[in-house]
């Protein structure tokens, strides 16, 4: 399982390590594994050039200290203080290594001057190989001061290594207020934090590599499963197992409008992780679902009702009829609208940031840009975990703990992927796993399977479920 801690639980367990430690020992441990990885990104240090940017705090300290590192490797490095408090003995330690201090842009006296009146105080820029941001760490308010938009603005091109965070974002939201640097990679200690994992700052943070420091850290309220997680948890028939000890899913989805829907949701369904699937939906796609599907049974019990996906008109009526069964359910599409029915049951909502949008009386616009708390708001108002589908999906259970999913493709963002989702997480509700894991395993998959498609080029939705036999092939043997 993957990590993020709060920056308040960082600070704690900091704390707890500082005392423990000489003084500068935890700074010196950050640095070294920030030296490492620029020189991983630089591929070799002799003839590289590197710019430091240096804020106040301790985030500028740990790229002082790494540059004293890379300098000593040969690297030649520079550095740009944004700040007259910039850690001392950080730059002296830089310039015992041999590193310089570029005398600082006055910026700070000029805000609103243009970028390219100052563009003569940082020279030859265009032959810095890495800008390393060390202008706020977990310390930093959101947005940028203007010296630091206007550096970034003249160093824009030069690929960005983020030391702990991309500075601006917010780290504990994900969200992304104002002006804030853009990485290829991020460099982060101790623990990811939330803006490594939920989108917008996610994407701001390029690659990213943790370092550890050996903090002790409590349960942590954001987490990412990884493929051993998701393996752990896919069930697998007992040796004594029959079709219906392994479950039975159901699916109430299509219609004469969106006969595909259907198909697509049982194929999701139809990945052998439940003992069978039932089609129990609109009788206009019955044909098609019985060619795709010869396994696909007839109307009966099953141990979860996925619902919902291109239903049209019959959406009502589906979510009704699944919750006179006392059975989980996962609820798509337009049935959410109906969501308030399945209130106190085991239940999945898998809308879109357009559909949680609608749910909750926002803006679209708001709920992609704070995906976290919407994500939250939903799970807690409908009592039901929420998936809210989008790059890195955000699954969140009603007293708020979060799973992120960091598999996938842009080539997912295809018509009818998220009916194969819901079948897919529908058949591991049917198998027994308690709606946040059926959820965020599912999420997961749903990417691996993107990806693995993906590999030899454009994927439509079916492509998806056929990928799903392969990705769960190589998890179940481990
Ligand atoms: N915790 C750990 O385990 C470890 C932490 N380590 C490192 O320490 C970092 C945290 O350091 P930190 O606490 O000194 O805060 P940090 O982010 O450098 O700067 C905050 C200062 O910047 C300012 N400022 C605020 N907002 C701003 C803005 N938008 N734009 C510009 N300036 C802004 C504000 O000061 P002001 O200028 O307002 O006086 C504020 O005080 C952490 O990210 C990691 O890199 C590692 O060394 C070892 C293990
Ligand atoms: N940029 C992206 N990168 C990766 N996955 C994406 C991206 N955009 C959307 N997705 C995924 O693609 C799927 C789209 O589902 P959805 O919006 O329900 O489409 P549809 O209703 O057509 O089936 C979701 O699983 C979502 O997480
Ligand atoms: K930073």
């Amino acid at each position: 399982m993957l990590h993020a801690h709060t920056v308040e639980q960082v600070r704690a367990a900091e704390a707890d390590l500082l005392a423990r430690l000489p003084e500068g020992a935890l700074m010196q441990r950050a640095a070294a594994g920030l030296a490492y990885a620029v020189l991983d990104f630089l591929g070799t240090a002799y003839g590289r050039r590197v710019l430091l940017l240096v804020g106040s705090g301790d985030n500028g300290g740990d790229a002082l200290y790494a540059g004293a590192l890379l300098a000593r490797r040969g690297v030649q490095v520079e550095a740009w203080l944004l700040s007259d408090a910039a850690r001392a003995a950080g730059v002296d330690a830089l310039r015992a290594a041999g590193g310089t201090v570029l005398a600082s842009p006055p910026i700070g006296q000029r805000p609103h001057a243009p970028a390219s009146e100052f563009r003569g105080l940082v020279p030859n820029r265009a032959t810095f190989d890495v800008v390393v941001d060390g202008i706020v760490g977990i310390g930093g308010r959101p947005g940028l001061r203007p010296e630091a938009t206007k550096a970034l603005e003249m160093l824009a091109g030069i690929p960005v290594v983020a030391v702990d965070t991309p500075s601006g974002v917010d780290v504990d939201t994900g969200e992304t207020d104002g002006p804030h640097v853009v990485a290829d990679l991020t460099v982060t200690f101790g623990t990811h934090k939330t803006c490594h994992l939920v989108d917008p700052a996610a994407r701001a943070c390029g690659a990213v590599h943790l370092v550890d420091i050996g903090l002790d850290l409590p349960d942590a309220p954001v987490e990412a499963l990884q493929a051993a997680d998701v393996a752990a948890l896919l069930p697998r028939p007992a040796a004594d197992a029959h079709k219906y000890t392994r479950g039975v899913v159901g699916v109430r989805a299509g219609s004469a409008t969106y006969p595909g829907a259907a198909v697509l949701s049982v194929s999701g369904a139809a990945c052998g992780l439940a003992g069978m699937v039932r089609y129990d939906g609109d009788p206009a796609a019955l044909d098609q679902v019985r060619a795709a599907h010869p396994e696909v049974v007839g109307p009966g019990r099953v141990q979860a009702w996925v619902v919902g996906s291109g239903s049209d008109a019959g959406a009502e009526d589906a979510v009704r009829r699944s919750v006179a069964d006392d059975v989980p359910l996962l609820i798509d599409a337009d049935a959410l609208a109906f969501a308030d029915l399945a209130r106190g049951r085991a239940t999945v909502l898998t809308p879109h940031a357009g559909e949680l949008a609608r749910l909750l009386d926002v803006e679209r616009a708001q709920v992609e840009a704070r995906m976290l708390e919407h994500a939250r708001l939903a799970a807690r108002r409908y009592d039901a975990v929420v998936l809210l589908k989008g790059r890195h999906t955000v699954v969140a259970r009603p007293d708020g703990q979060v799973r992120v999913t960091t598999t996938g493709t842009p080539w997912l963002a295809t018509a009818g992927a998220g009916d194969v989702l819901g079948g897919l997480v529908g058949a591991l509700l049917a198998a027994g796993l308690d709606p946040f894991d059926a959820a965020s395993a599912g999420s997961w998959l749903h990417g691996a399977a993107a990806t693995l498609a993906a590999q030899d080029g454009p994927i439509v939705a079916s492509d998806v479920a056929a990928a799903l036999p392969v990705v769960l092939g190589s998890l179940v043997g481990t």
